[in-house]
């Protein structure tokens, strides 16, 4: 049976990060892709031009009519926009016992635009994060989040993955994308201890979604059965692939998107091999 996975998130026309990335994700992995838009973004490769925010009444609506005839195999959340909207998104999933969710807290755009509420950083750390099972937040959301500076190293990136799991969340994956260096190094906390997953450093200015693509492909790999920690690990060498397969593209003039080759049809059933 093929998995059903959900984005919760905002629009990027340009195709590169938000709704229409995740859905492309999901589909690269063989899985069958659904989105609940929660904010109407203005956006290309150059940055964000405006936003129109979805009430909370109605994104509750798109989530209620959804799990009311659907079974959701896995969660990804992204831009939320609002503390309100971050209330209805966790009430309702909480209302459906919805499982194995992703929460990739977006902030701020590659462009430096906003795209959550200043005042809305303490709704969606004490309010959604209790229902996630992985966080992946950049540096400078770790830092929001945990009212710290941004780490500067691998070794506090790791100590910080650790205060955040201590924040009530299951598993978390600080990535080290804005980190300098031959290689991009994330960690990953679980239960079990920290990892550093470290992958070669694409020479690309195709960087735009490439949060949004790394959250939908775990939700899109643990919908597939895998363990979380496999999931993670997947979802990162899926990264680096379609970032280098981004050379083929000739998308815009500012930050490009990557590319979703479907690389792990599941015609034999075995996404991972
Ligand atoms: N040049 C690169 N080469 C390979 N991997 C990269 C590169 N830049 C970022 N990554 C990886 O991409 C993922 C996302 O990293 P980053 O820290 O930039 O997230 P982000 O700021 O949330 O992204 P975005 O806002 O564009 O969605 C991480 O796994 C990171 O290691
Ligand atoms: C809608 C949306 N979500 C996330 C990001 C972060 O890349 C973005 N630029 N736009």
């Amino acid at each position: 049976m093929i998995p059903n996975v959900l984005t919760i998130a905002g629009t990027d026309p340009s195709g590169g990060a938000g709704v229409q990335a995740d859905l492309k994700t999901f589909s690269a992995h063989g899985t069958y892709g659904m989105a609940v838009t929660t904010a109407l973004v203005a956006q290309t490769t150059t940055g964000v031009s405006s936003v129109l925010e979805i009430p909370a009444s109605f994104v509750a609506d798109q989530l209620r009519t959804l799990f009311d005839d659907v079974r959701v195999d896995a969660v990804k959340i992204g831009m939320l926009s609002d503390a309100e909207i971050i209330r209805t998104v966790a009430a309702v999933l909480s209302e459906y016992s919805a499982r194995e969710i992703v929460l990739d807290p977006v902030m701020v755009a590659k462009s430096g635009d906003r795209l959550l509420a200043a005042d809305a950083v303490r709704a969606l750390r004490e309010e959604l994060l209790p229902h996630v099972d992985l966080i992946t937040p950049n540096l400078p959301e770790a830092a929001d989040l945990l009212g710290e500076v941004e780490s500067t190293d691998t070794a506090g990136m790791a100590l910080q993955a650790e205060r955040l799991a201590a924040l009530g969340v299951k598993r978390v994956l600080l990535k080290g994308g804005h980190l300098l260096g031959a290689s991009s190094v994330d960690v990953l906390h679980t239960e079990s201890g920290s990892e550093y997953l470290s992958h070669e450093r694409v020479v690309t200015s195709n960087d735009h979604g490439t949060g949004c693509t790394l959250s939908a492909a775990a939700a899109a790999l643990r919908a597939q059965g895998h363990d979380w920690p496999s999931a993670v690990r997947a979802a990162k060498e899926y990264l680096t692939g379609a970032m280098r397969a981004a050379e083929l593209l000739d998308v815009g003039r500012g930050h490009g998107p990557v590319h979703h080759f479907h690389r792990w049809w599941p015609v034999d059933g075995a996404p991972l091999s």
